[in-house]
């Protein structure tokens, strides 16, 4: 194929992700660096446009300003994905980057003699190998952080094969004097070819990985109590479920907080707030030290599943976590708090909705006798 029709063609794929992802800078659900990345996109579709401009009119100066916008927009795109991976490349070093790269581009153009030449796609070549390597570099920490997730790899591989094809170009272009854009040449062909690709890849890897990371956020969303940060009734009652169908024994515990209306009247919803939550956060010590689940049913009503049937282990964690909310509560009010419980085991009833009933009316109960006292 035409090697200006590549370009345009690559700048045409920038322009479509560059155009999406300016879109998607002002969804809640969406990443900061998509904002860098767009103007990346956005830079280099430009500059392709422009240099297919220049290469097909013979545009000196032309080519000098597409080639420099390629630089912007690479630098821009390694600081799309060092915020992504927040792989700790300094803002001064980014920047350092593409002036130096601008500045160096700039000289050799002016020294290298009119039209394209073989200098120009050595400078080219090298200058372009720093931004790709840094690039490598941060979507290397992206992909540590995300191993299962597949984007990274495909942002890791084209950002490496196009840095790599600048290596092998540099020395190519310097020993062959007729070495020049213009030339139907398959290495240049293939170069831009391989740019195209990288077009494809970037904009498919970024947009992919935001796409599965604002998924993930959303599943647990879904899933969690905003406030207590442990399962909601819904994701609890899923997961309890899962537990009998594998047969798995266990007993379910119902805990409503004590006089807690009395809490939010005396210092207020947001201390109420705060007794929750931490709450919530012995329960989830609970859940990791036993590998049991817990999850706020509503309200100050929490639950409780810990594996096997009532006894005397968990007698001690029921007792633990007394102790640890009435000293908690102690410190921070001035008076330890504390709460009542139903619990019913899956040896005494065929279902989780059953299971539940009873542990509901055993904390009716228990709620029943704390009035009454
Ligand atoms: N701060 C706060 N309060 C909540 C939240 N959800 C429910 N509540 C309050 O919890 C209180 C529950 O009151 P009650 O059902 O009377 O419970 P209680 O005062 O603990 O009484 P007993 O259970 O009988 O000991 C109500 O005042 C609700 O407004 C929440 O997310 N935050």
């Amino acid at each position: 194929m035409d090697i200006i029709t590549i370009i345009v063609l690559t700048g045409l794929t920038n322009f479509t992700f560059g155009f999406y992802s300016w879109q998607q800078i002002s969804n809640p659900e969406s990443h900061y660096a998509c904002k860098a990345f767009a103007l990346a996109q956005l830079i280099k579709a430009v500059s392709f446009i422009l240099y297919a401009i220049a290469l097909y009119q013979g545009h000196d100066h032309l080519r000098l300003i597409a080639n420099l916008l390629i630089f912007i927009g690479c630098w821009a795109e390694v600081r799309s994905y060092n915020q992504l991976a927040s792989a700790g490349l300094k803002s001064g070093f980014l920047w350092a980057g593409a002036i130096v790269s601008c500045s160096v581009f700039t000289w050799f153009h002016f020294t290298s003699g009119d039209g394209p030449n073989n200098t120009m796609i050595v400078t080219s070549s090298v200058l372009l190998v720093l931004p790709f390597s840094a690039s490598v570099y941060a979507l290397y920490q992206l992909l540590k952080q995300h191993p299962a997730s597949v984007f990274p790899r495909v942002l890791l591989i084209v950002n490496a094969m196009i840095g790599l094809f600048c290596l092998i170009r540099a020395p190519l272009a310097a020993s062959d004097a007729a070495f020049i854009m213009t030339r139907p040449m398959l290495v240049n062909q293939a170069f831009m070819f391989a740019t195209f690709i990288l077009g494809l890849g970037n904009g498919i890897g970024f947009i992919g990985f935001l796409k599965e990371r604002s998924d993930e956020r959303l599943r647990v969303r879904a899933n969690i109590d905003y406030l207590t940060g442990i399962y909601n009734r819904h994701y609890f009652e899923q997961l309890a479920e899962a537990r009998i169908q594998t047969g798995e024994d266990f007993t379910l515990y119902f805990l409503d907080i004590d006089k807690f209306k009395a809490v939010n009247d005396r210092y207020g919803h947001a201390t109420g707030d705060e007794v929750l939550r931490l709450f919530g956060k012995l329960l989830r010590d609970q859940q990791e030290r036993h590998n049991g689940l817990v999850g706020r049913l509503g309200g100050e009503e929490f639950g409780i599943l810990l594996q096997g049937h009532n006894s005397a282990s968990h007698d001690a964690i029921i007792q633990q976590l007394r102790q640890d909310f009435a000293d908690l509560t102690d410190n921070k009010l001035g008076q330890p708090m504390s709460f009542s419980l139903g619990a019913c085991s899956s040896c005494d009833a065929s279902s989780l909705h059953d299971i539940m009933h009873n542990a509901d009316l055993l904390l009716y109960d228990a709620k029943h006798q704390l009035g009454s006292r």
